[in-house]
């Protein structure tokens, strides 16, 4: 049986025998042809049969399946991940529902949390503080020489779980694999970054597994030579790659942002991307519900990097639909683990301070400590929408949730923290306590819940229905930098795309299923902003449109001709 033919033009390789099967990037296993076997030195190193890709994937599966647990699931699908990428994105194309949560959000918190313990083999770049001075040396021993995407983090706060360490290179790898398996970026363009400079984690610290720097947290002034070294090297070695912030932790994301976004073409997915994700949900949420954003009052829970970004974009949106910036500032209600952000609080973050709310506005409101509870929030404000991005389980207690309701119609509840275990409230509790009248998305996914009959499916509005558009659309007209406005344009497109709010049924947002395509208009969009505000090539929409679906890839055996060394 002879291989799938690819429509792709044939690659030129110097590797063969052994080399050439453990490259993951080029490694084809058994569908080697007999004449590819021949030319590369491959006769005898493989079993005798020629099998096609979708025979290679049907056994991949069956051997998925025969693990019960979702982190055996998980190490398996690395695995594959690592000793054949093309193989491991169409198993995974072929079963994306499934296999989302597996290499994401929830799995692969557990994935993070037991780096060392489940550790296989070698990905990314592990860039350790002892190493700051040889920079450059360290970035030329990446396996890929064009690198166009890096998904980078300190691992401070990874999810809702905490420092993680060196675990966090965990999350860099599944947001890349999403770059790849639903914004069509090639797995030869990415590359996963930790850098380590220690942990604060006692329990990996005492861990004898442990395979990072068995040390605290260097200094803060340590800390941003470090980073200040790292974006210098990075940009010297692939000028125009994109750089994704993930998982820092609060005291350094927005710093880190703010030093770099108008240098280098960067973001941050836990500020940025959230909002973008958060605020099309928003949209989609009122518009299926007949209301504007700009009437609505919104509380979160959890006042840190996800929660001030997300505010600060709906802020933006209410001042675009027409109110004044005091007024959506008004509406706003950050709840922090000592209660309400008001103007007297002390010790607030600059861009904590932003969004307090003024003495006067809540000088008629009743509540027995120095600043007023979620519960006093939820009997006072009376809001219409509950955002909880705390990575704190449990904070959406029956009493908060049955206070919301009583003073609205259908709330809009987004308990968006991740893994599943961190979450504010699960959707079924959300459901009961209202007696099934909410809109409700969740962080991570979760089955349909059905109440009284009726089946609520539950969206899922993560920052992956972001990044990958963005990061396609960037790379198609070689964007210098990301701007809110692009961000803002990912958004849009995203809540014109909600099932919910176009035809009445179906999710807020379409399914994960979808999201390479979803991916593509983001792009587009993304992509056209990035034009208009001169951040960009100039290409007519035509060429743009082409360049998108000429980027995409697909995962596809290309074949093989040999160059000699
Ligand atoms: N669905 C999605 O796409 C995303 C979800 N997240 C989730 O949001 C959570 C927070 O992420 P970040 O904002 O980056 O972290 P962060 O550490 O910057 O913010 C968390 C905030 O919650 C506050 N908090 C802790 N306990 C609290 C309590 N009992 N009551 C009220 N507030 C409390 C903390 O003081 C902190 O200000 C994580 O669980 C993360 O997984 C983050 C980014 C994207
Ligand atoms: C989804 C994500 O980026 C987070 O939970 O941190
Ligand atoms: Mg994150």
């Amino acid at each position: 049986m002879s291989v799938t033919p690819s429509n792709k033009r044939p690659l030129y390789t110097g590797y063969a025998g052994s080399a050439l099967l453990e490259t993951p990037l080029l490694n084809k296993g058994s569908a080697f042809t007999r004449e590819e076997r021949s030319t590369f030195n491959l006769t005898g190193l493989l079993p005798p049969r020629y099998e096609t890709i979708e025979e290679q994937v049907s056994r991949c599966y069956l051997q998925y399946r025969s693990f019960d647990d979702a982190i055996n699931k998980h190490i398996y699908l690395r695995a594959i991940q690592d000793n054949n990428e093309t193989l491991f994105y169409r198993l995974v194309q072929q079963h994306l529902e499934e296999m989302l949560p597996i290499i994401y959000t929830p799995t692969v918190g557990d994935a993070c949390e037991q780096f060392s313990d489940i550790y296989r083999s070698s990905r990314g770049l592990f860039i350790s503080y002892d190493d700051r001075y040889n920079l450059d040396d360290v970035l030329r021993n990446a396996t890929k020489a064009k690198v166009k995407v890096i998904v980078v983090t300190d691992g401070e706060r990874v999810l809702g779980l905490g420092d993680q360490g060196i675990g966090g290179m965990g999350i860099s790898i599944g947001k890349l694999s999403l770059y790849t398996a639903c914004g069509g970026i090639s797995p030869a363009y990415t590359l996963p970054v930790m850098l380590d400079v220690g942990t604060n984690n006692e329990k990996l610290l005492n861990d004898p597994m442990y395979m990072g720097l068995r040390q605290k947290r260097v200094a803060q002034e340590q800390y941003n030579e470090f980073i200040d070294l790292f974006m210098t090297a990075v940009n010297r070695r692939w000028p125009d790659a994109i750089i994704q912030f993930e998982d820092f932790a609060q005291p350094n994301a927005m710093p880190i942002l703010q030093r770099y976004r108008d240098q280098v073409c960067c973001f941050n997915d836990d500020i940025q991307g959230t909002a973008a994700v958060t605020v099309g949900t928003l949209l989609a949420a009122c518009r299926s519900k007949g209301v504007s954003l700009h009437q609505q009052k919104v509380v979160f829970v959890g006042a840190g990097s996800a929660g001030c970004g997300i505010a600060e974009q709906i802020i933006s949106q209410m001042v675009a639909e027409g109110a004044t910036e005091p007024q959506a500032r008004s509406q706003i209600y950050m709840v922090d683990r000592f209660g309400l952000l008001t103007e007297t609080m002390p010790d607030l973050r600059d861009f904590q301070q932003a969004l307090v709310q003024r003495s006067e506005a809540i000088s008629d409101w009743s509540f027995s400590g120095d600043y007023p509870s979620l519960l006093d929030v939820m009997h006072c404000a009376k809001p219409t929408i509950l955002i909880g991005v705390s990575g704190q389980a449990g904070l959406f207690t029956e009493q908060v949730i049955r206070a919301m309701k009583k003073g609205c119609d259908t709330p809009i509840i987004f308990p968006l923290s991740n893994p599943s275990r961190q979450v504010e409230a699960t959707p079924e509790q959300v459901i009961h306590w209202t007696d099934g009248d909410v809109i409700i998305a969740t962080g991570s996914p979760f089955a349909p819940v059905t109440y009284q009959g009726k089946q609520h499916l539950i969206t899922q509005c993560n920052n992956s229905y972001i990044f990958p558009g963005i990061g396609l659309g960037v790379l198609a007209v070689k964007a210098r930098l990301i701007s809110d406005d692009m961000l803002r344009a990912a958004s849009e497109t995203l809540a014109a795309n909600s099932p919910l709010a176009n035809t009445g049924q179906g999710g807020l947002l379409p399914n994960f299923t979808a999201l390479a395509e979803l991916s593509k208009k983001i792009a587009f969009a993304v992509a056209k902003v990035a034009i208009q505000q001169g951040l960009a090539l100039e290409i007519d929409d035509n060429v743009l449109q082409q360049k998108i679906e000429q980027n995409f890839w697909q995962p596809q055996y290309r074949s093989y001709r040999r160059v000699s060394n």
